[in-house]
């Protein structure tokens, strides 16, 4: 199965940064918690990281799991690993992405969300913060 791993970045408001995928990719337009696939011998935490600084141009420092989602769009079943993360050091850049927003639960409840993400933004939305 496909493993990726998605970031629930956080900022000191409590919001979420949501992420849109860019035209020409499978689910273009719709929103996503930032990530990708996870390489082979590679921890979840450690592709977090490595994804980030590729498409974002930050450091994130990584915190505690979510429930993995196991999701199939029709090509196939994907595994989403959900992290808790804040940025460490650099500054947010749309390298891959269309637009990238922070988010209010209540935003994010509004924003056109890839499926798999919805049972991560519900747990998200009743989990404390820490
Ligand atoms: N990164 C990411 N992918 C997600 C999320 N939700 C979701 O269903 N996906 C799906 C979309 C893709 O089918 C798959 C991983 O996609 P990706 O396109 O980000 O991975 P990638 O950049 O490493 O790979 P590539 O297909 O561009 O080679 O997971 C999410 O919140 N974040």
């Amino acid at each position: 199965m496909i493993r990726v791993v998605a970031g629930l970045i956080e900022d000191d408001q409590g919001r979420l940064l949501a992420c849109r995928r860019p035209e020409g990719k499978h689910l273009a337009g719709k929103w996503e918690f930032p990530g990708g696939k996870i390489e082979a011998a590679e921890s979840p935490a450690r592709a977090l990281v490595r994804e980030l600084q590729e498409e974002l141009g930050v450091t994130v420092d990584v915190g505690k799991a979510l429930t993995p989602v196991v999701h199939d769009y029709g090509r196939g079943p994907i595994e989403l690993i959900p992290l808790r993360c804040r940025i460490a050091s650099g500054s947010l850049d749309a390298r891959e992405h269309s637009e990238l927003r922070w988010c209010t639960a209540e935003e994010l409840t509004r924003l056109d969300l890839a499926a798999a993400d919805l049972p991560i933004l519900a747990e998200w939305m009743t989990s404390e913060s820490e």
